[in-house]
């Protein structure tokens, strides 16, 4: 864990869903915390609730007990302190990428010329300085993620959320992007929430791990992921005896949580 101030609290989450007047818990009593510029992953099975937390910390979800704090503020809705990458970048098709970055600026009262500046800086950041005229259309998938993270990065929010950023990405583009997105990190320092269905993806890049078991989702185990950064690749990581070994516990630890899924990557 990050010697460092806790940046955002999730305390004591449950939530049920009501669908054709059946009950569904999806989580129960769900806590744990994430310290300032820490990358905490959420992993588990398909269907333990890993993205209704993260609408709850969104706030575009309320939760039937328990809270969400950001900076010592509780969650009440949708805030310009979180900022969201999606497993689609859904950016706007008519507008350039430049553009698309400088959506999130537009209501913060900055000029035209802030707006783009900004926006300049944060295309440099992800690698695509080049590319600023360029139309979603004219972009490839992996191109197109990362004006989504500079979107969400442009309003400079206290926590980053990611919802499976990568799964749509062919492989070797997934990898590139992980090791963009450790280089991110470690130049912005931001505190990262991350959810993910892939074992290796989690450990590469995360602080800690925090493993969920369903029904209801709650947490089973959290995880200090102990590799010094900044990390190499992947593949040498996987090399490592210390890498396996701590993949194969989590992965015994998420087995022993759900047994018969198929959906968290081996
Ligand atoms: N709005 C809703 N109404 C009813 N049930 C819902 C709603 N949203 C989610 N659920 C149910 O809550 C459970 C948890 O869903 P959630 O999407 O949070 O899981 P997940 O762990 O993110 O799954 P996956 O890994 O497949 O994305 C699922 O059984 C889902 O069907």
């Amino acid at each position: 864990m990050i010697d460092a101030p806790e940046k955002l609290r999730v305390e004591g989450l449950s939530k049920t869903f009501q669908t054709n007047r059946k009950a569904h818990t999806v989580l129960r009593g769900l806590s744990f915390g994430v310290a300032e510029g820490e990358f905490v992953s959420l992993i588990g099975e398909s269907g333990c609730g890993k993205t209704t937390v993260l609408r709850i910390v969104q706030g575009l979800l309320g939760a039937d007990a328990g809270q969400v704090v950001v900076d010592g503020n509780v969650v009440t809705g949708p805030g310009r302190d979180r900022g969201l990458v999606f497993q689609q970048a859904n950016l706007l098709p008519w507008r350039t990428a430049r553009r698309n970055v400088e959506f999130g600026l537009e209501l913060q009262g900055l000029s035209r010329a802030q707006r783009s500046a900004r926006a300049g800086e944060l295309l440099d950041l992800v690698g695509l300085g080049g590319f600023a005229d360029h139309f979603p259309h004219q972009m490839s998938g992996g191109m197109q993620q990362r004006i989504g993270l500079a979107r969400a990065l442009a309003i400079d929010p206290a926590v980053l959320l990611m919802d499976e950023p990568f799964s749509a990405l062919d492989a070797q583009t997934r990898e590139v992007l992980q090791k963009e997105l450790l280089r991110i990190h470690a130049e912005t320092r931001k505190t990262v929430l991350f959810v993910t269905h892939d074992l290796d993806e989690a450990l590469y890049l995360s602080d800690r791990v925090v493993i969920l078991a369903a029904n209801p989702g709650r947490v089973k185990q959290v995880i200090d992921v102990p590799f010094d950064r900044p990390r190499g690749e992947l593949t040498e990581l996987r090399g490592l005896p210390e890498f396996q070994q701590l993949r194969s516990q989590v992965w015994q630890l998420i087995r022993s949580t759900n047994a018969g899924s198929d959906r968290v990557q081996d």
